[in-house]
């Protein structure tokens, strides 16, 4: 059978996945900005991966929402757009959503599930998450430095279903890892545990990962953060898995040095960045189960005075 892909964005996460899934000879649709799509045209067309994991170039098929008649019926959705742009890529797909559409978010976090239950119906709303170290650079080539490359897929109630094992099939034979689960929620949980505490202290200290982890007292400050943003999570009835801040020490031990998170590379960018949708949320959580969290608390002021200063920039 013949699988519908669409993917939302052509950026690192959607035109990395987008792209492995186009090598490996699948269906693949592109829904882009005006600008993404002119910076591609402008490219010959072309879109450049270069990555640990094979190099790849490829003639993308895009749409933007403009040109979309809204006509063809996707079996999927892969929407890795920032959180911050949410409301918009929900707009932007409702056209190019079918009766048996299924949609896999991509975002890091929680908060959006509700949200995009509320605008595409639970029934076509999966659980997903990608570990995955990529970014653009200045002329749109995706960049991918590190062997993480990895999207997790499934229902949020578990289990699976005989089109998810289909999908699965579909995602299966490509150069990215794509791995259907049956405890998305709990990957979920367990990944926004990661990424709290990975983006709250590379962009808090501001140099890749190695620096962090090698200083004195590093190991046991990263640790500190994990078991602060554990607890809050746990006491609003996370279903992280057992021993998960031990697990997530080890990567911490073992990944590269050179390791970055996206919100740190947002920040180098200039660009806008996540703090509300990642920390802001786990600070509100700690606030209504009567939590202290100082190390997020510090962390997220730092990101609010990014904020401020980008605000300033702009007003330049
Ligand atoms: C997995 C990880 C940490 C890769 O950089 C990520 O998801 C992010 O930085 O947003």
């Amino acid at each position: 059978m013949n699988t519908k892909i669409l993917v939302l964005g052509a950026g690192a996460i959607g035109g990395y996945f987008g792209g492995r899934l186009v090598e490996a000879g699948q269906d693949v649709t592109f829904l882009v900005r005006l600008n993404r799509k002119k910076q591609i045209e402008g490219n010959g067309g072309i879109v450049v991966i270069n990555s640990v994991n094979g190099n790849y170039t490829f003639k993308p098929t895009l749409i933007t929402k403009e040109e979309g008649d809204g006509n063809v019926e996707y079996d999927v959705v892969l929407l890795s757009s920032k959180s911050y742009h949410l409301q918009a890529s929900i707009e932007d797909l409702k056209p190019f959503i079918g009766k048996n559409t299924l949609v896999i978010p991509l975002l890091n976090g929680i908060q959006h599930i509700s949200i995009l239950e509320q605008a595409f119906g639970r029934e076509r709303v999966l659980g997903g998450l990608c570990v995955v170290e990529t970014t653009l650079n200045d002329k749109g080539e995706i960049h991918q430095p590190s062997e993480l490359n990895q999207l997790i897929f499934g229902q949020l109630d578990g289990g699976t279903t005989e089109k998810l094992n289909q999908l699965a099939q579909a995602f299966g034979s490509t150069k990215a890892k794509f791995t259907l689960s049956e405890s998305i929620t709990q990957d979920m949980w367990n990944k926004y545990l990661m990424i709290t505490t990975m983006s709250s202290i590379t962009t808090l200290m501001r140099t890749p990962l190695g620096t962090i982890r090698d200083s004195v007292g590093g190991l046991e400050f990263i640790e500190s953060v994990f078991k602060e943003t554990e607890s809050i999570m746990r006491a609003n009835g996370a279903p992280l898995s057992d021993g998960i801040v031990d697990r997530y020490m080890t990567l911490v031990k073992t990944i590269s040095s050179q390791f970055k998170t996206s919100m740190q590379r947002d920040m180098e960018k200039g660009l806008e960045i996540e703090g509300d949708h990642i920390q802001g949320y786990i600070l509100q959580l700690a606030k209504q189960h009567n939590i202290s969290a100082p190390l997020l608390r510090c962390a997220y002021q730092n990101l609010c005075v990014y904020n401020e200063m980008l605000k300033a920039r702009s007003n330049q």
